[in-house]
C-alpha cells in the first residue's frame, strides 16, 4: 500500500505538489494521470526518497523509503529507462543491483526471462533500443519480487507488441495481490490497463475514482444534427421530449436518444438536415476537460 499525506514540494517559486493526499491499494492497477508538469514524477520521486518533500509524507507500506531495510525487496521502480550505464551489460547491471540488495544471483536470469531479454542479456546498454532499455528497467523493478511497484510512463518507447506485454504484466502483478502504481499522461492507455485512477493537476488531487465510474460519468454520447432549420429542429426534438444541447458551429446535440428516434422525427416533420450522426466523446476529451484549468494555469505561468 502507498500513502501520500498532505504532500507539498516547492522548487524555488514553483509549487510542484500542493497538499496532495491519496492512497494506492494492493491487488489492482492504479493509474496516475495528469497533464505534463502536474507533479507525477515529483510524487514518484518523493515516494522513492529521491526528493525530500517540503512538507507532508510519502509512505510505502507505512514507512518512508529511507526507513526500509531492503528497499528493492519492498518497492520496485521504473523511473528513467536510460538510467543504466551505457558500458554495462543488462546482465551486469542487474547482477550489481541484486548483490547490493542481498538478492540471489539466480533471480537475474529469472527476471531477464520474464521481460524477454534473455537473448540480449550480454549486450551493452548503449546498444539497446529504447524498447529494450524499457524492458531492462522493468526487469530491475521486478528483481526484488517487491509487493509495491512504481512505474513512470512504462509504455514510452514500446512498440504495439511491447505495450500489450506491459499491460498484461501489470495486470498479472496486480492479480498476485501487489500494489501497482503507474503514471501516464494518456487517459486512453489507462482506461485499458488500470482499475483505479488518481488524477492530479497543478500538484493537487482532481479525481480519485474507479476507471468504471470515470468511463460511465464521462463517456457522453449524443446524436449530432446539422441543419439549416435549427429552430424547427429544436421544437421537433422538444415535442418528442428530447434534450437538445448547443454544439460547436451551430450544430445541435440530441442527448439520451437514438439515431432511429431522431431520424423518424425528422422524417415525420420534414425537417431538412445535412448531417445526423451518433457521437461518443472520447475519454481523452473527458480527461482534458477535467485537467483543462491545470493546463491553462501552466501555460499562463510560462508566458509570464
Ligand atoms: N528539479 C526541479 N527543479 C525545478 N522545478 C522542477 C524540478 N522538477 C520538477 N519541477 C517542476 O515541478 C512541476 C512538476 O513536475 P513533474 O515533473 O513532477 O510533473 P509530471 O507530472 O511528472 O510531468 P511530465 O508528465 O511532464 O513528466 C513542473 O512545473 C516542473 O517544471
Amino acid at each position: 500500500m502507498i500513502e501520500v499525506q498532505q504532500l507539498t514540494k516547492r522548487y524555488g517559486s514553483t509549487l510542484a505538489l500542493d497538499g496532495l493526499s491519496f492512497r494506492v491499494e494492493p491487488g489492482r492497477v492504479t493509474g496516475f494521470l495528469g497533464p505534463n508538469g502536474a507533479g507525477k514524477s515529483t510524487t514518484m520521486r518523493a515516494l522513492l526518497g529521491l526528493d525530500r518533500p517540503t512538507s507532508g509524507r510519502a509512505l510505502i507500506g507505512g514507512r518512508r523509503y529511507d526507513e526500509l531495510s531492503r528497499p528493492l525487496c519492498t518497492v520496485g521502480a521504473l523511473l528513467e529507462a536510460r538510467a543504466m550505464h551505457g558500458g554495462r551489460t543488462v546482465h551486469g547491471h542487474l547482477l550489481g543491483l541484486a548483490r547490493s540488495n542481498r538478492i540471489p544471483d539466480e533471480r537475474v536470469g529469472e527476471v531477464l526471462e520474464t521481460v524477454g531479454l534473455a537473448d540480449v542479456a550480454h549486450k551493452r546498454a548503449k546498444g539497446l533500443s529504447l524498447g529494450m532499455a524499457q524492458r531492462a528497467g522493468v526487469a530491475a523493478a521486478l528483481l526484488g519480487d517487491a509487493q509495491v511497484l512504481l512505474l513512470d510512463e512504462p509504455v514510452n518507447g514500446l512498440d504495439p507488441e511491447g505495450i500489450l506485454w506491459i499491460r498484461g504484466l501489470m495486470r498479472h502483478l496486480a492479480g498476485e495481490g501487489r500494489t501497482v502504481f503507474v503514471s501516464s499522461h494518456l487517459m486512453s492507455e489507462m482506461a485499458l490497463t488500470a482499475d483505479h485512477l488518481i488524477v492530479i493537476g497543478r500538484g493537487r488531487l482532481l479525481a480519485d475514482t474507479s476507471v468504471e465510474d470515470f468511463v460511465a460519468r464521462n463517456s457522453r454520447s449524443y446524436i449530432l444534427i446539422r441543419t439549416p432549420e435549427p429552430e424547427r429542429m429544436r421544437d421537433v426534438l422538444a415535442a418528442g421530449g428530447i434534450r437538445a444541447d448547443d454544439g460547436p458551429e451551430g450544430v445541435i446535440e440530441a442527448v439520451g436518444t437514438t439515431l432511429e428516434t431522431v431520424g423518424s422525427l425528422i422524417a415525420a416533420n420534414q425537417v431538412t438536415v445535412y448531417e445526423i450522426s451518433p457521437q461518443v466523446a472520447s475519454l481523452e476529451e473527458a480527461f482534458m476537460g477535467l485537467t483543462a484549468d491545470a493546463v491553462d494555469y501552466r501555460a499562463k505561468q510560462e508566458v509570464r
